[in-house]
């Protein structure tokens, strides 16, 4: 085994009709671990000249984020030395479509959405800040814990403690647009019922200590100015806490049955969740009475009263292998609590006027969440706007701008499911692995003097080297020296039509033998010492002639001895420096060793020491130029080590090249598998790209036909298999795999094609028919007439009953999660020969 760690996880049998075998799809889940954090490290030396980058385009926050996240990460000794460092159980048994039950321990303590918890940790650390209530506040508070915790005896499953208070997630602005885009009827009904009580109920448990006020049941935080503010966040995280989870089981296909009021009518499967029914009484908090406490307990268990509709689901009456159990409601007589969840309200409630939206006043969930932000309660304490980057260091940058999430109404039209665990323990280690947990703001502080005081020296000492070394600021650099092309402007080929090939082409087309040279020039590379004709190498698609294909609009025609291409040709004529890599003179870490020798702080070390600086000095670090030319790619520079370990013998990327190279680790894993599962030698990587699968297929020993409908992918493709010292194994062929796959011959096939440009980790549920392009089933469908031996790899919230549908009724699969230091990137799925028996 390569990677650090594989498990199984579960095998799922996917019926498409009644449970007989032939309408049987079984799949295998699993996992890879991978960890390269040394590699990482590695590239954070560099990473200075990226900083520089951002702090002149304003972006540097976020790149430093990333890497003290990475920087955290590896702070923490032992995998599982820690709780909380891998993405949550219950969050990845969603992502592999398996019910959480069978994961965490518990979804309703568990369950964070990954995206919240950079802010959740933010809302901690800001409530702690806060003043506590006044002594009499938690008298009252006391008291009324003390009522509740009678009646809530039988309710101790789902009644809310401190630590779900705490851990509820913040708001983001995913949420916000979650607001809009759910099912929001049901989300209100279900708050209109019951967001006071969960409010009041969560309010008083969070401040369930010692010294709580007698008079705490008439007092009203919202208007205590000691208390108003941490009221504000309490709302709000409250209401999104219960949201998010509304919506998880929503999800997985719950329906809520909405009781109208605190009577509890029994909530009852089947039936859909009737219109939100006006209340005829209404929470009376001030009232310590049992029935109010009982109105707050069933309140609290509302949350369980989400039925499965299994009309709505498309299954037929016959029962799934996990059973959902509504809970029984208390069913109070009369229920007179008026709860304070409005501020505009100081007064009791009327009679009736529950119906009234819980959230009046403080959020009216159907609004976006920028206009909530506006809210005076939240008065900016909660911003609500920020969502947490605690995920994207090797996301497309454009994610950042407009994260849609998309509700995914797919082909998940299983008729029973059963699921069979196959790990013993796997739930109880995977209650330590959550690395999204936020990351410590490390923060280097710089005096007003001109000197800068270093707090931790050897930090501040490379930024003062590096601020030093770099007299010419490089945005100057960038924008009077170099002509370099509008990378924004060119779109990846991943959308590629033909203006994307021709921009492609203008910069680095293969035609071009300025362009060659411009390769194996520049960014401090290693000339690769005039390799072989690279046009040797490509074969060229023959032009169908059909106008549809993508390699048709390119107008590429090629040949086995030359590549032909209008595009390029007419690109020919464009200044040949147009992808000239520069240099830039960025000191990295050995650099601010240097200076340290300089300054006498290695003065003991002697000649050794000296022969290391002048070692050092000859290592310069340049940026490319695609880098250079958008900030936001800076941050995969400091990846570049974990994307290609021999980065620095010759490695070249493009922009689309950076974000979605296989890292090397994973590729590594990926090839070993197959080599290790299928008795032939020939692989298809029909979508090569950069050449980051096609290589580690070549180093396992398997001839590789390398498909790309770029040519400059292949250019780069070819360079890097240089590097590598595989080249001879890997044959280029540029053309649109779509076009040529029945002609091709092969023992397996792998899949790697673009997913729909860089919004695909902001879907929700990443559909491979939709958000793909070529359509991610026709894709497979091509491949099949190739071999049954295939490789897809997919976004990590890829639908996986969709992914696992391909298998075809009777067919098998594996979905391998795949983890790399702790993070689930991606997924690879395998079919055929492929998959690892049990
Ligand atoms: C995600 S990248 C592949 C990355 C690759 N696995 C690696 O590690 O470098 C997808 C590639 O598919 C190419 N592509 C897009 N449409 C294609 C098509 N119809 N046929 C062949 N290649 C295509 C793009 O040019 C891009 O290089
Ligand atoms: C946009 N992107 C990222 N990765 C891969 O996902 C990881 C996490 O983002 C990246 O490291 C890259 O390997 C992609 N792989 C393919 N095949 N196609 C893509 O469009 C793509």
């Amino acid at each position: 085994m390569l990677c650090v760690e594989w498990n199984q996880v579960a095998e799922m049998c996917l019926y498409l009709d009644d449970l007989e075998d032939d309408s049987r799809i079984i799949c295998l889940c699993s996992r890879a671990f991978f960890n390269d954090r040394n590699l990482y490290y590695l590239g954070l030396k560099g990473v200075d000249s990226s900083k520089k980058f951002l702090r002149d385009f304003g972006d540097y926050e976020e790149a430093e984020k990333d890497e003290l996240e990475e920087l955290e990460v590896s702070n923490v000794s032992d995998v599982a030395a820690e709780e909380g460092d891998v993405d949550s159980e219950a969050e990845l048994m969603l992502q592999m479509g398996l019910p959480v039950q069978f994961g965490g321990s518990s979804f309703e303590k568990n369950f964070v959405p990954l995206e919240t918890r950079a802010k959740e940790h933010k809302i901690r650390k800001k409530k702690k800040k806060k003043a506590k209530c006044s002594k009499d506040l938690r008298e009252s508070i006391k008291e009324a814990i003390d009522g509740i915790d009678e009646v809530c005896e039988d309710h101790a499953s789902t009644s809310i403690d401190q630590t779900d208070m705490e851990e509820s997630p913040a708001t983001t602005g995913e949420s916000a647009t979650d607001v809009n885009l759910s099912s929001q009827e049901g989300w209100e009904q279900y708050w209109n019922q019951y967001g006071q009580g969960l409010l009041w109920q969560g309010w008083i448990t969070k401040h369930k200590e010692p010294d709580i006020p007698s008079d705490y049941y008439n007092s009203e935080p919202w208007n205590c100015s000691t208390t108003k503010e941490e009221w504000a966040v309490h709302y709000n995280e409250s209401y999104w806490h219960y949201y998010q989870e509304f919506e998880y089981w929503a999800q997985q296909g719950w329906t809520f049955d909405g009781l109208g009021d605190c009577e509890g009518k029994a909530a009852q499967v089947g039936h859909p969740a009737p219109s939100v029914q006006s209340t005829n009484h209404t929470l009376h908090m001030p009232s310590t009475s049992t029935e109010s406490i009982d109105c707050l307990s069933d309140c609290v268990t509302g949350l369980k009263n989400i039925n499965l509709d299994l009309k709505e689901m498309e299954r037929d009456s016959k029962p799934l292998s996990v059973i959902y159990e509504s809970l029984p409601l208390q069913n109070p007589e009369s229920l007179e609590a008026h709860c304070p969840c409005d501020p505009g309200e100081s007064e009791p409630r009327d009679v009736g006027s529950a119906d009234r939206d819980a959230s009046s006043g403080h959020a009216d969930p159907s609004q976006p969440v920028s206009q909530l932000s506006k809210n005076p309660l939240l008065g900016g304490q909660v911003p609500i706007n920020e969502r947490s980057d605690d995920d994207d260091d090797d996301e497309p940058p454009e994610c950042k701008q407009a994260k849609i999430k998309r509700r995914y109404g797919g082909i998940s039209h299983f008729k029973h499911r059963t699921l069979r665990y196959l790990e013993k323990g796997i739930k109880h280690r995977s209650h330590f692995l959550d690395m999204h947990r936020p990351v410590k703001n490390v923060h280097i502080f710089f005096s007003e003097d001109s000197e800068v005081k270093p707090i931790k020296s050897k930090t501040v000492n490379k930024v003062k080297n590096f601020l030093k070394g770099l007299g010419d600021p490089t945005g100057d650099v960038l924008n009077e020296k170099v002509p370099l092309p509008n990378v924004e402007d060119s779109p990846s080929s991943s959308d590629s039509d033909c203006v994307d090939q021709s921009n492609a082409s203008e910069s680095t087309g293969p035609c071009r033998p300025a362009d060659k040279k411009d390769l194996s020039e520049g960014n401090g590379h290693p000339d690769l010492n005039q390799p072989p004709r690279l046009q040797d190498r490509i074969t060229s698609q023959p032009d169908e002639g059909d106008g549809s294909s993508q390699s048709k609009e390119t107008n590429s025609t090629l040949t086995s001895n030359s590549i032909w291409c209008s595009d390029c040709a007419t690109s020919a004529e464009q200044p040949s420096d147009t992808r000239q890599l520069f240099s830039l003179q960025i000191p990295d870490y050995l650099q601010v060793e240097a200076e340290d020798l300089d300054n006498g702080s290695f003065s003991k070390v002697g000649d050794k020491c000296k022969k290391k600086k002048k070692k050092q000095k000859k290592k310069v670090q340049s940026l490319p130029p695609e880098i250079a030319a958008d900030p936001h790619l800076a941050k995969y520079w400091a990846q570049r080590y974990r994307l290609f370990s021999r980065f620095d013998e010759g490695i070249k990327l493009d922009e689309e090249g950076w974000f979605s190279v296989t890292p090397e680790k994973i590729a590594e894993h990926i090839a070993y598998r197959v080599r290790q599962c299928i008795s032939g030698a020939v692989v298809v990587d029909a979508f090569c790209g950069v050449g980051g699968n096609a290589i580690q297929f070549a180093l396992a020993g398997m001839h590789v036909i390398a498909v790309d409908i770029d040519p400059v992918k292949l250019d780069l493709a070819y360079n890097n298999a240089l590097v590598y010292g595989v080249a001879d194994r890997i044959e280029l062929i540029c053309a649109d795999f779509m076009c040529i796959a029945r002609d091709l011959k092969a023992d397996a096939v792998f899949l790697s094609p673009p997913w729909g440009g860089p919004d695909y980790v902001s879907a929700e549920t990443f559909d491979i028919k939709t958000m793909m392009s070529p359509d991610g089933f026709e894709i497979f469908q091509l491949s099949q007439q190739i071999t049954k031996n295939i490789i897809y790899f997919v976004p990590r919230n890829t639908d996986v009953e969709q992914v696992a549908s391909l298998a075809g009724p009777g067919g098998q699969v594996e979905i391998e999660q795949n983890f790399l230091n702790k993070k689930l990137k991606t997924m690879t799925v395998y079919f055929g020969d492929l998959i690892r028996k049990l």
